[in-house]
Order: C-alpha cells, then structure tokens, then sequence
C-alpha cells in the first residue's frame, strides 16, 4: 500500500513563499497538478523528488521522512524533469544505459529494461540513433523512457506534454495513462485538456496552495452555476470580454459572438447558466480578482 503524504509542506525563497504549508495525501492512481506560472507547482514536485529541501514540513513515504530514506526512496522514484539533461552526442541506447547504471539497476537487467521502454515508448527503432537528431517528441519520450528504468513506484512528471503537437500529445497521455494502473503518477501541466482526459485527481495550485482536489465530476460541482452563455452582437462581445473572464469566444455564421463566461452573478441579460468544463475551473480557481465584472 503506498502512501506519500505531505504535511505541512513550505518552501520559502527569501521572503517569497513558493510552496505554503502543504497537506495532501496521494495513492496509486494518477494525479494531475494544474496552476498558473509561478503557482508553486515546479517547487513543490523537486521537494517531492527529494532535490530541493522544504523549509518546513515533511514529506512521508509509507511513513517515513523521505530525506531520511535516501536511495531507498530513490529506488521507487521516477522524475521527468522539465529540463531534461543529457548529451546530445550519446545515442538513446547509451543514454538509458548510462542511466540505468546511475540508478544502479543490473545490467543484465537493465538491457531488457531498456528493450521494453524503447518499446513502449515507441522510440525501438531509434536506439542507435544520436539524441541531438530526435526531433522534441522523442526526447520527451526518451525522458519518459528513463523516468520508467526502476520501474518506479511514483513517477513523477513535470510538464510532460509541454510543447508537444497534438498527435504527440495524445501519444503521450495514452502511454501517461497506462502507467497509471499499479502505480502513483503525479504529473504538472498548463494543458487543461491533458489532465482532463488522464488525471484521477486533479488539484489545483494558486500561490503556493491547493485550492481544489478531487475528480473531475467534484472538482467540477465547485463551479457549477457560475459558467453562463450568450450571443451577443461583436461591440457588446467586446465590452463583456473586457469586464468580465470570457472562457471562450466563437462567431456564429449571422455575425455574432457566442460568449462563455466564469461570473459569480449573471454577467448580462440574456445569459444562461451552463454546465461547466475543467478550463473554467481553471479560470476560477487561478483568478486574481473576486470573479464578477473585472476591474
Ligand atoms: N530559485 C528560486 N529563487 C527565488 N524564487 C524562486 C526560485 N524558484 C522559484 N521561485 C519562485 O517561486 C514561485 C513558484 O515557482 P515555481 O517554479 O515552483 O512555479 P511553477 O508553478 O512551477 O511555475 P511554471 O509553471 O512557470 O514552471 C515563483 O514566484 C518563482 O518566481
């Protein structure tokens, strides 16, 4: 049974709080952490990998303070980090090699490791080939390759799908998803639509808190009455898109503009209330202001 549990988690960097008094319990399954640039989310995940320390709190693996584990806690973990260092004359076989050896899997094993990653990332055929000839696709599938060589226990993701097309992307959550069954994932995205699809859990982070967690049916009761639509003709679209959190905007054939809007109250006459989705929740849950007219 895994447990990782966060108690009280801080992060300070001088006066600024990144990471504030955390607590958060995870399982097996996968969760997804969605927040705004500078929400703490890249702090929190290097804290939960053990590379940066929590100015106070702790971090229980099964219990134990994961700082006290040391490679015994490292052996459970996978992390793709969003900067993935490597060098770009290796080839991707030698890199996983080097890799395995650091984390010091067998090498007997590790060879077999390595087949079935290469496999299962879809990278088999590229094994011999240099790493600064992959396009960003298959160094991010290489990342991955290399965050599965202990075959980890949690794995831990930092923006994973960040700057990959679309057919890469859903390549990504499928292979995302299937690591999900036996294990923790926790993964960090802006990517709504990615953590809508893939994610047990979501939690989602404002200045360094969680201010939401549950699935996505519960996460997405938190907004319910406050998404509304209406057609408006183009200058009016303009004014409310000005005033008030406009989640979407489309032009309809006649000329005019279907606006979704995330208001406490009713933003105009005419606008209904309408089921939301998880980028509303988003909007809601990383606004600067008291939602309602913007000021
Ligand atoms: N080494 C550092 N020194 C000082 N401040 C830092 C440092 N690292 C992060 N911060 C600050 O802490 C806050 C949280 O940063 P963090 O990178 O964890 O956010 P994030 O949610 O991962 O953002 P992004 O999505 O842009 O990666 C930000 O205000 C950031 O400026």
């Amino acid at each position: 049974m895994l447990e990782l549990k966060l108690d009280r988690v801080s992060r300070h960097y001088k006066q600024k709080i990144a990471v504030d008094r955390l607590e958060f319990t995870f399982g097996k399954g996968i969760y997804g952490l969605l927040g705004a640039n500078g929400a703490g989310k890249t702090t929190l995940l290097r804290m939960m990998v053990g590379v940066l320390k929590p100015t106070s709190g702790e971090i229980l693996c099964d219990g134990q303070e994961i700082g006290k584990m040391a490679g015994e806690y490292r052996r459970k973990l996978g992390y793709l980090p969003q900067d993935l260092g490597y060098y770009p004359n290796f080839t991707v076989w030698r890199y996983l090699e080097y890799l395995a050896e650091l984390k010091a899997v067998p090498p007997e094993l590790a060879v077999e490791r390595i087949e079935k990653l290469l496999q299962f990332t879809g990278l088999a055929k590229s094994g011999k080939e240099k790493i600064k000839t992959l396009s960003g696709g298959m160094i991010r599938r290489m990342g991955i390759a290399q965050s599965l060589l202990n075959d980890p226990e949690i794995l831990i993701l930092d923006e994973p799908t960040s700057g990959l097309d679309p057919r890469e992307r859903i390549r990504f959550r499928n292979m995302i998803s299937a690591l999900g069954r036996d294990r923790m994932v926790l993964l960090s995205s802006h990517i709504v639509s990615d953590i809508e699809y893939i994610a047990d859990e979501i939690l989602i982070m404002k200045g360094g808190k969680i201010t939401e967690s549950g699935n996505l049916q519960k996460i997405l009761k938190t907004v319910e009455g406050n998404v509304w639509e209406c057609v408006k003709e183009p200058e009016q679209a303009e004014l409310l898109n000005q005033q008030f959190t406009v989640s979407n905007l489309k032009n309809t054939e006649d000329g005019k503009v279907v606006l979704r809007i995330v208001s406490d109250t009713q933003p105009v006459e005419g606008a209904v209330r309408i089921p939301p989705n998880l980028e509303d929740v988003y909007l809601y849950g990383t606004r600067e202001k008291s939602f309602g007219p913007r000021v």
